[in-house]
Order: C-alpha cells, then structure tokens, then sequence
C-alpha cells in the first residue's frame, strides 16, 4: 500500500506546527516542524476518526481514550487518509468485537455473569457497543455483517445495568433449557422454578431468601451436586456451612442419597459446622488445638465464673463494693421514674435489697444495701411518709425525691409534696424520734453515700463494714450471686461472638443509656481477661477462639482456602464474628462465590449473638448480590401459611413474601383452644384432649408439642405418660424445632408475664446492650418465634391459651380478625 501523505492546507501553513501526517506502522504519525513526532497506535483507536471539511481545509478527529483533532490538512490529502485510516481502524475494531464475543463467551454465556466481571466487560465490550452507535454507518459499511449483527443485539439495551440483566437472563433460560431432566430427577421432587433460578445463579455473592418449608436444602443439594456434575466444580472444592452438628449430618446424608440416586460415584462436598471449619483450617496448618472443657460443658464454665467471682469478692475490698453497686442496672434516669409515682407495686419490684427487702427504687436499693454493708439493722416499708426505721436507734430515714430547689420529681405537684414533708417533719417534732433525711439530689450529685453517712455519725449510728466474707455468704444466700453470674455468662458470650473491644464494649453500654457504663465495662472486660487468662492456662481455646486464630491463619496465608464455592445455611441468624470470618474467606479465597440461604421470617437465635440485618441488609452488609426468592411452601397448607406470614410481616423491618403452598384448604387449620378443663385452668389435659382428637383421626400421624419454654413440656410429658398413644409424639421448644416438622402440632404456654409468650420479660438490659442491635418494633423476635412454631405443621395447628389472660399475640389473632377457628366461646371478641 502506497503511503498516504497529508500535509497542511495552504492556509495551514500559518497556523499549524505540523509538518505532515501518516500512517506507519500500524500508527497514525504527526510529524511537526521542529522535527518532533507524535504515534497513534491505530489499536487504541476506539472508533472510527472522523473527517471534517471546511472551506480550505479539512480535519480529522481521531477516537482514543480521548478525542484528538488535526486541523488544517490539504483537504484532499486528508481524505485519503482518512479512508486509509478507516479501513485499519475497521480491522482493529473487528478484532476488538471478536475479542469481546469471547470475553462474553468466558464471563456471561458459559458461566452466570457475576458482578467482578462486569468491569472486564463494561471496558471490553459494552464500551464497543457504545461506539457502534454512536457511528454506525460506518461500523455497517466497514465490518463484517456478523458482528455488526452482534453489536446490534448488544446495542439494544439502553444500560449497561440493562445489558447484565438481559446476559443474565438469556444465560438462565438456556440452563433452564439444557439442564430441565437434571432439574426434574435431582431431587426426590422436580424442582419449582425458583429452586432451579437459586441453583443456576452463580454470582459473587448470592441471597437465596426463603420462607419456611420452601426446600432451602433441597436448594443447596441440587446447587452442590449441579456444581459438580455440570460445571466441573470438585467436590472438595464446595464447602457447605451449617448451623448446628445434626443440620450438618442431615445434609451430608441427603447429599450421598441424591448423589447415588442420580447416579454420580462422588464424594460429598466438605459440609461443616463453623466450628468443624475452623479446626479444619487449624489443623491444615498443623495446628491441633486443644478445645476447652468450657465449649462442651457450659456447666463448668458457669462453676469457674462463680469460683473466680468469689474468690474476688472476698479477696478485693474495691471489686466487692463494685460488683454490689453494679447488681442491677439503672437504665438511664427516666427508669426511676415509677418510685416518685408510687406505681409500681412492691411485689413486681425488680430491686432486692440485701437485707432481702423488695425496695421501691434505685436510690432506696443503694441505702439499703449501704446500711447493710456496714451492719446496720434496719426495717423498710413502702409508705407515703416513711421509708427506713432502725430499730437499736429509733431513727427513721426518709428518701425524698426533691432536686435542691425542693421541685419534685416526675410531675407531682410540689406543694402537696411540699406539704407532705413538712407534716412528716412536723409530726416527728411532735413525736420527738429523730428522722434523717437523703435526697434525690445527693444521689444525681454523687453523694448519697457521703449524705448518708453523715447523717448516721451525727446520730451516732455505729457503722462497720460487715466484711467481704460476710457479703458473699449474702450474696449467695440471696441467689444474687447466681443471678449475677448468669447475666456476666451471658454477656461474656456476647461480647465473644460480637467480637467486642473495650472501647466498643464501653460504647455499647453507654449507647445503651445504662447508669455507670464505665463501672460495668470495667468489670466485663476484668471478666473476660479472667476468662481469656483461663484459657490460657488449660492451654485451650474456645470455639470465638478457633474461628479468629482459623481466619489469622488465612490472613498470614498459613492455611489455604481451597474452595471455589460456599454455601451457608440458616443464615439469617449469622453473628458478626462468623460473618467476619466469612469475609475473610471470601477475600482471602480463589475467586471464591458465595450463597447465603435463609429466612429472615425465622431469625431467633439473637441471644447467640444472630444478627438478622445481615439478611434483612444483605445489600450495605455485605455485598451486591443476586437475589433468589423460594416462596413455594410444601410442608403446610394455605390457611397456615396465610396466617403464619400476615402475623410475621406486621414487622415492617420483614421482607415482604408472596408464599404460594402446594396443598389448598378450603377451611381454618390454625385452631384457638381454651386452656380450660372442667371449669378448671389444665393446659396438659387439653393438650391430652387435642391429641386424642387427631389420634381418632389418624394414629399414626406426627404430632409436636411445642412450647416457648422447656418447664411447660415436662408437665405435660409427664401428664400423658401414663396413656401413651400409637402417635408419635415430640417435645420441642420453639427454639428447639427450628428445622423439623410434624402432621399436627400443639403450641401452648400463651401466657402474660415473664415466662409467658410473648415473654414480657424484655431482658437483661446489660446483655441486652451488647447483643447484636435488633429492630424496633415489639416483640419481633417472639412473633418469629410463633411464625416458625405455627408452620412446622404439616396439616394443623393448634393453639392452646388462657381465655381469662390472652397474650398479646391471641389478642391480636382475635382482634385482627385473622382467619383462625376459634375453637372456644371464652375467647370473645370486644365489640368493634
Ligand atoms: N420442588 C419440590 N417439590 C415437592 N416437594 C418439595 C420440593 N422442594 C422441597 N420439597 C419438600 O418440602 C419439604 C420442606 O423442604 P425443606 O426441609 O428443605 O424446607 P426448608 O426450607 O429447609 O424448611 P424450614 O425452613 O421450615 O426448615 C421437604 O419435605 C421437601 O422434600
């Protein structure tokens, strides 16, 4: 090919620097008068230039990252040049589009396009089909026909967001198409359609959300076994993470049977529990842990607590004056509120004194204990004008709850309250006994203590602290000692699987609102050094231990992540640490691609440390992803599932979910029974009753009794064992039938109060500040408890309650007008 030469215009001359202009070596060159020269490689060309013509002269606007223009050209030098320009340009782009059917090939037909890839073919190929349209006549008049067809398709989408969607879809119906007698054969049913959509979609990241009895394992089977049949995934290379040691043997079973069934001579993928996968990761590095006695015997960790705890006591002055104040919590000033309003009953008074008085308030619960610390008897009666009498001295003493302008607190009116206390002070004028007083406003100051002390010297009150020993025999005569180390266990077990440090763990408290954050992160963090010295000391780790030495071990790449693909059931209940860990894996692994199945309606396990916003904000949390629905049901009908998802979409912070179940029924099967048996409350005949009623129907159906709390089954265990019937029958709690079903099941213990359903009691506020933050709205983690107890009925589900004391969730069932038979006419509704 002659070389074209294009040169300035004549006007050109004047005002360009160029020299001459052409084509060497596959480059554009410009050569310039002051024998510089400048290449453009024609393969960074990303378009076609284009010429402009004026009047004298003609320009060209070549097309790279950027636009460059070369004006003032011989006008007919320059469209030779162009022309020879675009037919390298042309070859150039042809081998771009045929490299980019390749890339598309690679990254969105052979494999589900995932959302790392999308950058490769933003830059290689829909940048291209930007290009096209940007000119496409001569895309038309200079490439093949066939990719010019090629862009056209890719054209069509507007977006490149469009573009992914369309790839991605175009990509699942062929799947679809090719792998329908797998999908058809792979479990012991044909899979729906969104079974095979979770199973096909193979993005980065992956959120298969399910409701209850939807096939989330039927899911994770066909999607391992699919992995390893079709995609040349090995086995060892798919690691599938389960809750707990029998979900794990559950899954490994069905995987061997369907793997056999579908004819495939295979190993099973690795299917562990977090904590089988964290020793696995240990020992891969050689390490061979030794797992403390704690971690398979909570007992014993409950005995060491107490051991250290007292030993404390009776050795620290200043740790014994600690842990008394920090018994209980003051949650920030408002909770003392009920003790100016005289409310709150002394019965359900949450403070016990340790003189074993029920006390009215706080402030009251300090002077108590002090004047039982230093040995002073004294009697305590709720009253209007009195709180404290010391027998030996004949002194009362008064709290009042006045700041020092004499307001009180809380809304009562001063001069009545005013008025009050002078006739008390009047009257003990009268009576000549001494009467000391203390105030609210010595305690919001900080001096109650030294108020009261005073006060006592100056009525030469003898005072002698009663000793360390003393206070703990107190304290465990009282059960307060227990008490205490339940609610430390349970914090120390929050702040592992929260993964807290101090500063975090002084936050949290503070946030919380609780009085004396600083005094209460103190002590926990002495408790867990204690707890982390101990393991030490046996030379043992715990299980929060493994899952953060395993994931340092891949960190440091001292343990390899072999696999290619995880899976993780139940993850709607995953705590910060094991998503942590996840993390880690994932960041750490080969291209690693990741699916969370799970069920934010079935979220229970907070108090472990569940943190359901994982789920709920799978998005901000971790990751874009692919969303995958499973919202066919097999096990129950659709009055169950009516009921069970309108109850547990009340709270707004639930995904919403439009189930489907495979069995209709025309009537109610969720059934409201009294509790009531011959005039009498008798919740274990009824449940007798209940049984005999379906076991005339069919003896040999499955039958759960399931309860909120393990006490209210061995009563009726015990109840009906001396009648067994042909039925199978089972004992679960709510919490324990996460995962299982029954024909028929029988959920009682719908009771008001502490231990009732839902349980009024809102726990323990410390703990309650270091778990995993859980949404607003009331009760929500109770109301999935109802969700999960109701549908692990296959057929029925009967529900038995006091007619006199309706919980709150059958008050809402009756009132609500949900489509429940109401099996009693005690239930009866208020007239609307
Ligand atoms: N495509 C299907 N066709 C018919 N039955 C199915 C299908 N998929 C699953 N099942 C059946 O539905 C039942 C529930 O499945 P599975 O136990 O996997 O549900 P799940 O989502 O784990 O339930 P849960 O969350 O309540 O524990 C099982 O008996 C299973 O065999």
């Amino acid at each position: 090919m002659a070389q074209i030469i294009a040169n300035p215009s004549w006007l050109g001359r004047f005002f360009t620097r160029i020299k001459y202009v052409t084509i060497e070596q596959a480059s554009l060159v410009v050569y310039f008068k002051n024998k510089t020269s400048y290449s453009y490689p024609i393969g960074e060309f990303t378009n076609f230039p284009q010429l402009k013509k004026a009047l004298f002269s003609s320009k060209i606007t070549l097309i790279t990252n950027k636009s460059t223009v070369i004006s003032f050209l011989n006008k007919q030098q320059a469209t030779s040049l162009n022309d020879q320009l675009n037919v390298l340009v042309a070859s150039s782009l042809e081998q771009k589009v045929n490299k980019a059917k390749t890339l598309l090939k690679q990254y969105a037909t052979s494999e589900y396009l995932r959302d790392s890839n999308i950058p490769i073919l933003s830059k290689s190929v829909f940048s291209l089909a930007q290009q096209f349209s940007s000119a496409p006549a001569l895309w038309q008049q200079y490439l093949s026909p066939v990719n010019v067809k090629f862009l056209t398709i890719l054209n069509s989408a507007a977006t490149t967001e469009l573009a992914v969607a369309e790839l991605r879809q175009q990509y699942e119906q062929k799947q679809l198409a090719i792998k329908g007698d797998f999908y058809n054969k792979v479990e012991s049913n044909p899979l729906t359609l969104e079974q095979r959509l979770s199973v096909i979609r193979d993005n980065d990241k992956n959120l298969v959300l399910a409701a209850a009895g939807t096939g989330k394992t039927s899911v994770m089977i066909a999607k391992s076994l699919d992995l390893i049949a079709h995609n040349t995934v090995k086995p060892k290379q798919i690691l599938i993470l389960a809750y707990n040691k029998n979900a794990a043997n559950e899954l490994k079973a069905r995987f061997e049977q369907r793997a056999k069934h579908a004819g495939l001579n295979i190993q099973a993928p690795s299917i562990l529990t977090f904590h089988a996968l964290g020793l696995k990761l240990l020992q891969s590095a050689e390490q061979s842990p030794v797992v403390s006695k704690f971690t398979t015997n909570p007992m014993l960790l409950n005995q060491w607590l107490t051991q250290w705890v007292s030993n404390k006591i009776k050795s620290d002055p200043a740790f014994c004056k600690t842990y008394i104040d920090l018994l209980y919590e003051l949650k920030n000033i408002v909770s003392h509120k009920p003790e100016s309003h005289h409310t709150q009953t002394i019965k359900n008074s949450q403070y016990q004194s340790l003189a074993g008085y029920k006390v009215q308030g706080y402030q009251q619960l300090l002077i108590s204990n002090w004047l039982y610390l230093y040995g002073i008897d004294h009697n305590y009666t709720q009253g209007e004008s009195t709180d404290f009498y010391l027998p030996k001295y004949n002194i009362y003493l008064v709290h009042f709850n006045i700041d020092r302008q004499g307001n009180p607190l809380f809304g009562i009116k001063k001069a009545s309250y005013s008025e009050q206390i002078k006739h008390l002070r009047k009257q003990h004028k009268q009576n000549n006994t001494p009467l000391i007083e203390t105030f609210d406003y010595n305690w919001q100051e900080g001096k109650l203590e030294q108020r009261l002390k005073a006060q006592l010297q100056k009525h030469k009150v003898v005072a002698n602290f009663i000793g360390e020993q003393k206070v703990y025999e107190r304290l465990t005569s009282t059960g307060q000692l227990k008490q205490s180390i339940e609610k430390y266990l349970s914090c120390l077990s929050a702040i592992r699987v929260e993964q807290l440090s101090a500063s975090q763990l002084v936050e949290r408290i503070k946030q919380s609102g609780i009085k004396n954050h600083k005094n209460y992160a103190t002590l926990l963090s002495t408790i867990h050094s204690a707890y982390t010295q101990e393991l030490n000391t046996q030379g043992a780790i715990d299980f929060d231990d493994m899952i953060i030495k395993a994931a340092n071990l891949v960190k440091t790449g001292k343990a390899v992540v072999p696999w290619s693909h995880i899976l993780v059931d139940e993850f709607q209940d995953i705590s910060r640490a094991r998503m942590a860990f996840l993390n880690t894996l994932i960041k750490y692994g080969d291209n690693i691609r990741f699916t969370a199945v799970g069920d934010d309606w079935q979220a229970i396990y907070r108090f472990s440390g569940g943190k359901l916003a994982f789920t709920t904000r799978f998005n901000n949390l971790v990751g874009s992803h692919t969303l995958t629905m499973l919202q066919k049901t097999f096990r129950y009908n659709n009055s169950i599932s009516e009921i069970a998802g309108r109850f547990v979409m009340q709270n707004p912070e639930q995904y919403k979910k439009q189930i489907t179940t495979h069995t209709q029924v025309q009537s109610p099967q969720v059934i409201l029974l009294d509790d009531i048996h011959q005039g009498s409350k008798s919740v274990a005949e009824k449940v007798q009753q209940t049984i005999a009623t379906i076991n005339k129907n069919n003896s040999a159906a499955s039958i759960a009794v399931i309860a909120r709390y393990r006490f209210l089954l061995n009563g009726v265990q015990k109840h009906l064992e001396p009648k067994p019937v042909s039925n199978p029958v089972h004992f679960w709690t709510l919490h324990g039938s996460k995962g299982l079903e029954a024909d028929y099941c029988i959920i009682i213990g719908f009771e008001q109060g502490k231990l009732g359903f839902p349980g009024e009691h809102q726990g323990n506020n410390l703990v309650e500040a270091l778990l995993p933050v859980q949404d607003k709205y009331p009760h929500s983690e109770e109301r999935r408890l109802l969700y999960v107890g109701i549908t692990r009925a296959k057929h029925k589900a009967y529900l038995i309650a006091d007619p006199h004391a309706c919980s709150t969730f059958i008050s809402e069932l009756i009132n609500d007008n949900y489509p429940i038979h109401i099996a009693s006419k005690l239930f009866n509704k208020p007239p609307s």
